[in-house]
């Protein structure tokens, strides 16, 4: 089983490049469903979640083939199923996107429900509710989620919750619906907006993406392209996490410092250096830092997936800090990984208390989803001593390189095979 062995102590310096986003890419990806035509997209991220949703292009009858590590040529025009197999769409979340996707191409579509991480139930409710906006049936049936879009046609939704997948899942089902198609209190991350752009890019009629109303209009046909996916918000958030945890001084490059303001604004509270160049960003601590609050939200707010990081950062930090979770209902499982590295931290429902300050000890720990494995990694690069984390494949979901980047930062990691 593989695992990664880390000795803690060292402060990060140096500079890292940020990969294209995991959350953009698995969304375009299956985006190029709708294109009878080839297109090229760059800056994609080489991790597992990307390979797999490409392997799901491909069963599905797609030609794709890698043009280098970060560029991928995908010409879905050969696909000829409106069906997904089970074992691989479970494998990720993203695969919800296929309900969208081979809906507005055949008027039908039939995808096992999605993997992805577990915190706790995932319901797609909201997808559902979009789609029958739009004129679709939908029935789970036999371990399938069948859309029946038929008659399919705009229509106008209002989302019940702020949803990334639903808002993404019904641009993709609208694209090419007859009508005009309004999603109100849609999502507005910035891989929404990077979905969006793509489609304009290759023929569609999208408006308002990144606010909390879309409207689609519809059109026939979408053509081929090349398109560059944005870099990775949370990626980039995380290095800056590393940086700031290991009291370090790290650039971080090719990113978008507007998307990360959030955690840049956190990061001054706390006392943390922060430079913003025009894509890069620069963090820079020393010493004890400020104990503060945070809540995760929609995007602007403070994303959840960089929640981890936060609270393994928030261990080093005299006093007492809280971090409240009103995304997701069961995001800190972790929490007892960390304790066994000596973390004093108290979870009451959505609500962790952090006593920072007592120095970490290196432990055997496992990763329990992705970004808390990133949380994993930083503390044991904040630890004394040595810690293996074990499970590691959740880390390899969503991080690219991440030996690679953390050793030219100055990180004791290397990645073992028992
Ligand atoms: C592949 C991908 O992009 N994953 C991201 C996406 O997940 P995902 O798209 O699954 O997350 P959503 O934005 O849909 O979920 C947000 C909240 O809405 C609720 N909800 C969602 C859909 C639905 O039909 N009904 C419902 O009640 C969820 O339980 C959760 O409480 O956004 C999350 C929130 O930023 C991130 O943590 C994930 O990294
Ligand atoms: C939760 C995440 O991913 P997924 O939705 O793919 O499980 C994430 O990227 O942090």
């Amino acid at each position: 089983m593989e695992k990664f062995v880390i000795n803690g102590g060292n402060a990060l310096c140096g500079t890292v490049d940020i990969s294209g986003a995991k959350n953009a890419a698995v969304a375009i990806i299956p985006a190029t469903i709708l294109i009878e035509d080839e297109c090229i997209i760059e800056n994609v991220p080489d991790i597992q979640d990307v390979r797999i949703i490409l392997d799901i292009l491909s069963s599905l009858g797609a030609k794709v083939e890698k043009i280098s590590a970060n560029t991928v040529k995908i010409d879905a025009s050969t696909l000829n199923t409106y069906i997904a197999e089970k074992e691989m769409a479970s494998k990720m979340r993203a695969s919800y996107y296929l309900l969208g996707a081979l809906c507005g191409r055949f008027k039908k579509a039939a995808v096992p429900p999605p993997g992805g991480c577990n915190f706790g139930i995932r319901p797609i409710d909201q997808h559902i509710k979009g789609f029958e906006a739009l004129n679709c049936k939908v029935e789970i049936k036999h371990g399938s989620i069948n859309v029946d879009g038929e008659n399919i046609k705009g229509g106008q939704v209002y989302f019940d919750v702020v949803s990334v997948g639903a808002t993404i899942n019904l641009m993709l089902a609208a694209v090419r619906a007859p009508g005009v198609t309004v999603m109100e209190n849609a999502a507005k991350e910035p891989h929404i907006v990077d979905v969006a752009n793509f489609l304009n890019s290759m023929g569609a009629n999208i408006k308002s993406a990144g606010t909390d109303v879309i409207k689609i209009t519809g059109v026939e046909k979408l053509h081929g392209g090349t398109y560059g996916v944005i870099p990775d918000q949370i990626e980039a958030g995380t290095y800056m996490f590393a940086a700031a945890a290991t009291r370090g001084d790290v650039t971080i490059r090719n990113v978008i410092p507007k998307h990360l303001e959030a955690i840049t604004s956190k990061f001054i509270e706390m006392g943390v250096d922060v430079t913003e160049g025009d894509d890069e960003i620069r963090v820079c601590a020393k010493g004890n830092l400020n104990k503060i609050n945070v809540k995760t939200l929609p995007y602007p707010g403070f994303p959840t997936d960089l929640q981890p990081p936060m609270v393994a950062l928030l261990t080093t930090v005299n006093g007492t800090s809280i971090v409240t979770e009103s995304v997701w209902d069961s995001r800190f499982q972790y929490v007892a990984e960390l304790e066994k590295m000596g973390a004093k931290i108290t979870v009451n429902g959505s609500v962790a208390v952090i006593e920072g300050g007592h120095a970490l000890t290196g432990a055997d720990v496992k990763s329990t989803d992705l970004r808390a494995g990133a949380g994993m990694v930083i503390a044991a690069l904040c630890a004394n001593g040595t810690t293996e984390i074990l499970n590691v494949y959740h880390i390899d979901r969503g991080y690219e390189n991440i030996i690679e980047k953390l050793t030219s930062l100055g990180a004791d990691i290397k990645r073992t095979d028992d």
